[in-house]
């Protein structure tokens, strides 16, 4: 039976992908910091498949080795990883987000990332043909926009790493991809502004944003394509979405 560990399963992308995977028979290793939502996931798949919630906060390195290092034999082989945990704060422009805000990006979505992936590549490279590393990276990481400053940045490194991971994972069969999502309705918006529900019900509201199930399931086709295809970036969209035009500052009329 294959193995996926997913990060940031508690919510939005991370618990679609749980409950996609499950009902293709893999076992799970499912992370995240809110553990009642990980109790409640856990108490819902394990009727399905073998389950183990590790209550990890991705940014801190020694309990991620710890906690991956020390898997139990029930979820080896380690098929794919899921790098999923990740958020954006402070929509503002730049010159009025607080400092720590970008820290909290930084550590979470660049070093927290490197944290798992490091933990977790001994296990794949030990099951080597059709692994592979699924690093949620965002059409921010590709195109700027106003009040995506760091976030955007964050979402370039996972980009570029992926990138590089590839070229040093060339000839062991690991895979990898940046997977890049356009707007979808999760908490991300709860979450970057802060716990305000009417900004987040208004980004969505009169729209068709992506769900959760459909980057589910993008990420279970990734894993399960033919062992000697590797998707290097997959961007993808509502069809309700797309560019905007430059923005031009201009002498008042
Ligand atoms: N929604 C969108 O429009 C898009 C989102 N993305 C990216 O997709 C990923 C998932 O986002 P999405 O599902 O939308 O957002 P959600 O806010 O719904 O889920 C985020 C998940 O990340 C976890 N997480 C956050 N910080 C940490 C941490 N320090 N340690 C461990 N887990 C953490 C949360 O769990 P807990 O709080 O329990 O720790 C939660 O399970 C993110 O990387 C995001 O940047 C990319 C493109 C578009
Ligand atoms: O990564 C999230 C999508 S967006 O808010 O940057 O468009």
């Amino acid at each position: 039976m294959p193995s996926v560990l997913i990060t940031g399963a508690t919510s939005g992308f991370g618990k679609a992908a749980a409950q996609r995977f499950a009902k293709a028979g893999w076992s799970l290793i499912l992370t995240g910091r809110r553990v009642e939502r990980l109790k409640a996931l856990e108490e819902e798949l394990s009727k399905q498949v073998p389950v183990l919630t590790l209550a990890l906060d991705v940014r801190d390195s020694d309990a991620v080795t710890d906690a991956i290092s020390n898997l139990p034999e029930t979820f080896l082989p380690l098929t794919c990883l899921i790098n999923n945990a990740g958020l954006a704060l402070a929509p503002e422009p730049a010159q009025k987000v607080a400092l720590e805000d970008w820290h909290t990006m930084i550590d979470t979505n660049i070093t927290g990332l490197v944290n798992v992936t490091h933990a977790a590549l001994p296990l794949l490279l030990k099951t080597g043909k059709g692994a592979s590393i699924l690093n949620l990276g965002s059409v921010a990481g590709q195109w700027p926009y106003p009040g995506g400053h760091v976030y955007g940045a964050s979402k370039a490194f996972v980009q570029q790493f992926s990138y590089n991971l590839r070229c040093d994972l060339l000839g062991t069969g690991v895979r990898v991809t940046d997977l890049a999502p356009g707007m979808a309705e999760t908490e991300f918006t709860l979450v970057r502004t802060k716990g305000d529900q009417a900004a987040s019900d208004a980004l969505y509201r009169g729209t068709t944003p992506l769900q959760a199930e459909d980057i589910a399931e993008q990420l279970y086709y990734l894993a399960t394509l033919p062992a000697h295809i590797n998707i290097n970036r997959l961007e993808i969209m509502t069809v309700r979405q797309a560019w905007s035009a430059f923005a031009v500052d201009r002498d008042p009329a």
